[in-house]
């Protein structure tokens, strides 16, 4: 009945809701949900506009019984509860002290609570660092330990190396010895003899190889009874033969210039006949000199005794009618200069410092640029017989 009496009322015209009446909805598929009075209608028109005048006073008497029903639920919470409000006050001013004050025990119990958890971490987390450091400690000091132990081995095995060397020693020096008396026992001037192949002006061979030391020329000479003519060197390469072959038999020397012994290679022949071919070679079949400054290179850095260190020195000059020309110009590489000849004839020459085989042929090239290509020395040379001469030297410190 309260529930009823509570409910709010509808019943104003022009605010009628739709209602949906079992009977009478339609299916389901063919809801029309159109309100009787359309929405905006209902809503903002207001009733004075819309109502008849003789209903104006029914709606007047509704709104009274309405005002009236408010006020009996709108009553104030003093009255309905009989209390005073000075008491309410009171009392509300007390719960609200209450409160605060409880607010407060609270609030400093939750801080006190972190405060404790905050302690706590901190105590954890530092407890952590002191066993992480102590933890770091025990390892700087294993390795520090680790590292004096190898420093010991280090100076130990340096110590054997050098007394392993001093007893090497005089091997290693009695194995140069030996060797390079077995290249003077070979003899101290060997001669070699190459072909270079013939071109195709020059007509048939005339040479024949029997074997590694034996040239056979043929004379051309009927008179003899035998018109070919046999010469012996210490080793004799025909045309075929390369230049990596060829230096294979030089290689010896370069380890017995490095040894501290003096030694020359002398190519000689008359014009055309191969001697630039078979010194400087060319960029893509290189000679004696590149091969041998390239072996000198590797024997110098494959020699790991602490006693031995080289310093490589090249100079390079022209003979031409007696006249020394020195082939390099000083530059900021230069060592002092070499002197050539006796006291009371001689030459100065410049001396560059190369440290690899690519510095070597840099001054190389850079000398047979100053030799230039005057073919009148040619010309000359082959007048008298002389041509103009090359030398160069390595020296070795
Ligand atoms: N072993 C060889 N194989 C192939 N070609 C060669 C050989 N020896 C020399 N030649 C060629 O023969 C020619 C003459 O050689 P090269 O210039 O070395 O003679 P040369 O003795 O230095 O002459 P010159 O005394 O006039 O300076 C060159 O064209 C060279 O390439």
């Amino acid at each position: 009945m309260a529930e009823h009496k509570n409910r709010w009322s509808w019943d104003v015209t022009g605010f009628e809701p739709w209602k949906s009446s079992p009977s009478s909805s339609p299916p389901v598929d063919q809801v029309d949900r159109k309100p009787t009075a359309p929405l905006v209608r209902r809503y903002s028109v207001s009733p004075s506009s819309v109502l008849p005048p003789q209903s104006k006073q029914s709606t007047a008497s509704k709104v009274q019984r309405l005002q009236e029903r408010l006020k009996v639920l709108h009553v104030p919470l003093y009255e309905y509860f009989h209390f005073d409000r000075s008491v309410l006050l009171v009392e509300l001013s007390f719960y609200v002290v209450s409160f605060a004050t409880l607010f407060k025990s609270c609030a400093n119990s939750i801080i006190r609570y972190f405060v404790q958890l905050a302690k706590e971490d901190h105590l954890q987390l530092r407890h952590e660092v002191s066993e992480l450091q102590e933890y770091s400690n025990a390892k700087l000091d294993r390795v520090t330990r680790y590292l004096g132990v190898l420093a010991e081995k280090t100076r130990k095995l340096d110590q054997v190396a050098l007394e392993t060397e001093a007893r090497i020693s005089p091997i290693i020096n009695e194995k140069r010895r030996l060797f390079n008396d077995l290249l003077t026992s070979k003899g101290n001037i060997r001669v070699f003899c190459r072909t270079r192949p013939s071109f195709e002006d020059e007509g048939p061979s005339v040479v024949e190889f029997p074997d590694d030391y034996t040239i056979r020329v043929n004379t051309g000479d009927e008179s003899l009874s035998n018109t070919k003519k046999d010469f012996e060197f210490d080793r004799v390469y025909g045309p075929h033969v390369g230049q990596a072959e060829l230096f294979n038999d030089v290689q010896p020397l370069v380890q017995s210039a490095l040894d501290g012994y003096n030694v020359s290679i002398f190519a000689y022949g008359q014009t055309h006949s191969g001697k630039t071919h078979t010194m400087e070679g060319s960029s893509y079949d290189r000679g004696l000199y590149a091969r041998c400054f390239e072996e000198l290179f590797d024997l110098a850095n494959s020699d790991t005794t602490s006693t031995s260190q080289y310093k490589f020195g090249v100079t390079v000059c022209e003979l031409y009618n007696e006249q020394t020309t020195d082939l390099l110009l000083e530059s900021g590489k230069s060592m002092p200069k070499l002197c050539f000849g006796s006291p009371e004839c001689f030459v100065e020459l410049v001396q560059e410092k190369v440290d690899n085989p690519l510095e070597f042929s840099r001054s190389l090239k850079a000398a047979f640029q100053s030799r230039g290509n005057d073919l009148s020395k040619i010309n000359v040379s082959h007048l008298y017989g002389l041509n103009s001469m090359l030398m160069l030297c390595m020296i070795i410190l």
